[in-house]
């Protein structure tokens, strides 16, 4: 129980890997806001994980909703000492074909928000002295894939602004992460890249531990960023990819 007595904000957290942070964070203690712009899902989830979860339906890209969201964190439980930023979407199009709204929607859902969401929840950390910011970036900050410009983009940024937040909130005693993960088996994964069989062979053969990676094992690694377990890590990215991102050669692919 390394979080006992703490409160989290998850956002993105109606499913995949957000829904396995939340539920990874309230078996280690924790009690856990989960928001999500999916009102549906955001329920059914908080059905789930039980007494120590609610939810709020926001979208992170939007400031008003971010403040709401924060007001509410307070408003149900206190204080905020954890802010996992994990909503993210994709969209596929080759460079010169991407739309300029497309390119605009991705940068604000999966970088935009996490400078949003990072400063509204920083105002109540400081006030405690200490908290913990957890990005969820991935190997595509570093590896870039042709149709998916805003995407790789978005990550690359997501990695500075874990380093800039870090330093910039290292004398508060606030840490900020990031989780790099490789192809998840979640439903972003299935329809970016895991309905195509020569997507998945071709991602199977740059990863050293031959297969895809499952959300709790992401999970497992921001609770250990949660924690104290963690107390001198900030400004880091831990790559959680099977050995992809330590790879410069293919390997078999056991089908
Ligand atoms: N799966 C993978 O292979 C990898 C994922 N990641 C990252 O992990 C994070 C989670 O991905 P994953 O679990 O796979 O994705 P999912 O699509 O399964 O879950 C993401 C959730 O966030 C929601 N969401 C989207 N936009 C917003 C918003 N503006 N405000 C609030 N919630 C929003 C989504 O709703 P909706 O479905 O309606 O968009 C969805 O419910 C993302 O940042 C992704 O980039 C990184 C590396 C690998
Ligand atoms: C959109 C990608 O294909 C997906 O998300 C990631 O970050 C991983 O590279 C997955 O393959």
């Amino acid at each position: 129980m390394r979080l006992a007595n703490k409160i989290a904000i998850v956002t993105g957290a109606s499913q995949g890997i957000g829904l396995a942070c939340a539920s990874r964070l309230v078996q280690e203690g924790a009690r856990v806001m989960l928001a999500d712009v999916r009102e549906t899902e955001g329920h059914a989830a908080v059905e789930q994980l039980g007494a120590a979860a609610r939810f709020f339906c926001a979208d992170v890209s939007q400031k008003a909703d971010v403040d709401a969201l924060v007001a509410a964190t307070l408003e149900a439980f206190g204080q905020l000492d954890i802010l996992v930023n994990n909503a993210g979407v994709t969209h596929a199009a080759e460079f010169l074909d991407l739309a300029e709204e497309d390119f605009d929607r991705v940068l604000r859902i999966n970088l935009k928000s996490m400078f949003l969401c990072s400063q509204a929840a920083a105002r109540e950390m400081i006030k405690r002295g200490s908290g913990c910011i957890i990005n969820m970036s991935s190997v595509n900050a570093e590896l870039a894939i042709p149709n998916q410009v805003p995407y790789v983009v978005s990550k690359g940024g997501v990695n500075q602004l874990t380093r800039v937040a870090a330093i910039s909130l290292a004398s508060h005693g606030v840490r900020v992460n990031a989780i790099g993960p490789g192809t998840i088996l979640t439903e972003l994964a299935k329809k970016a890249v895991l309905g195509s069989p020569e997507a998945r062979h071709t991602i199977l053969s740059r990863t050293p531990l031959g297969r895809c990676g499952e959300p709790e094992e992401v999970a497992a690694i921001a609770a250990f960023l949660a924690s104290d377990d963690a107390s001198y890590l900030t400004g880091q990215t831990l790559y959680a990819d099977g050995g992809r991102m330590a790879l410069n050669y293919t390997v078999p692919v056991q089908e």
